[in-house]
């Protein structure tokens, strides 16, 4: 299977960071958003941190230019009829994702691969919304998406191994190294980063320490890049939750339980960096 040709769905931290990247790799990147405003938003990181490569020396700013020209703007999910893999990283929302991999049926090429970010949803499920589930893959980078190595490659119940090595090859073009991992809620990542996350958030909703405190533990004592509160605002905290609910009803278990100070946070609009408000402020 050769992929040239790729498009992403949602232009949020995620999807603009992955068109960054396999735009840098040469590929050709279809950008798809809902709304003007988000293309707009995605397209001025993907700038900023090509700028940033250009100021560090890194590349040129021709090359800067080239790997801008690679990416093509897109309002309409009709523009899936061109290429040969999709990316999907819309919300985590398993109604949403479903109706996009149907008209993604309906709209792609037979040989197109229809690839999802999903955190946590399972991959199955998305694929029993297409009439080609061999060709449904889960492809889930890490944020910041530029600088992180991982992507677990999920295989649904029906992926072919032929759509599980291109998505690993193209992997591997990109410079990121594939992992591969089944088909159970949170996959590893998110199952093992999630419990940690929500428990720092009990402490702190249980008075045990500061936000800053609680970071400052993790960071010093564990040597984490970031504290997970810092973490919780850096991925999203509507994504947290959404994640734990996931796991919480795929395992039925209720360690995985979201903290009510998490909730109450989504629920005022307090979604960390990207709304500007989360355990921390940012300007
Ligand atoms: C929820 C899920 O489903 C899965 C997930 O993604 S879970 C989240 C996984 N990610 C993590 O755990 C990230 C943890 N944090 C880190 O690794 C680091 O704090 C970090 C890489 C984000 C920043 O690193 P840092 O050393 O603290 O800061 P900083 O010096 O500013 O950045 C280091 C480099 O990363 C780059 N960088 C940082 N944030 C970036 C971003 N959002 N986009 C692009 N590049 C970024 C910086 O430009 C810098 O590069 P150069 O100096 O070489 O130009
Ligand atoms: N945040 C993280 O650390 C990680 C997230 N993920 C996963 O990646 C996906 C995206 O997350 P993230 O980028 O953080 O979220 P964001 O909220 O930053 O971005 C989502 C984007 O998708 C757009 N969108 C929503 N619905 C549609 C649709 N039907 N068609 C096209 N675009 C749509 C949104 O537009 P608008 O704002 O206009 O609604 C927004 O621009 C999720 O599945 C998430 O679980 C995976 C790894 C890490």
């Amino acid at each position: 299977m050769n992929i040239q040709n790729v498009m992403v769905i949602g232009a949020g931290q995620m999807g603009g960071g992955i068109a960054q990247v396999c735009a840098q790799a040469g590929f050709n990147v279809t950008l798809n958003d809902v709304k003007e405003e988000s293309y707009a938003k995605g397209i001025a990181v993907i700038e900023k941190n090509l700028a940033r490569n250009v100021e560090k020396q890194r590349m040129t700013e021709d090359e800067k230019q080239a790997v801008l020209g690679r990416i093509t703007k897109s309002l309409d999910i009709n523009d899936a009829k061109n290429v040969d893999i999709v990316i999907e990283a819309a919300v985590e929302n398993m109604d949403i994702k479903k109706s996009i991999f149907k008209q993604l049926d309906e709209i792609a090429p037979s040989h197109t691969i229809l690839a999802t970010n999903t955190s946590s949803l399972p991959i199955t499920e998305i694929a029993a919304a297409t009439k080609r589930p061999e060709h449904v893959i889960g492809m889930h980078y890490m944020n910041p998406v530029p600088v992180m190595k991982l992507v677990e490659i999920i295989r649904g119940l029906s992926t072919s191994d032929d759509v599980y090595q291109a998505v690993e090859e193209m992997t591997n073009k990109l410079g990121k190294v594939p992992v591969e991992v089944n088909d159970y809620p949170g996959f590893v990542a998110n199952r093992v980063l999630m419990p940690m996350i929500n428990e720092a958030i009990f402490t702190l909703q249980e008075g045990v320490a500061t936000k800053e405190a609680i970071d400052e533990v993790m960071k010093l004592g564990m040597n984490h890049p970031m504290g997970p509160l810092q973490l919780a605002d850096f991925i999203g905290l509507d994504t947290c939750l959404y994640i734990l609910e996931t796991l919480q009803e795929g395992y039925g278990d209720p360690k995985y339980r979201p903290c009510a100070l998490l909730r109450k946070y989504v629920n005022a609009g307090w979604l960390g960096k990207k709304s500007g408000r989360g355990f921390y402020s940012y300007s």
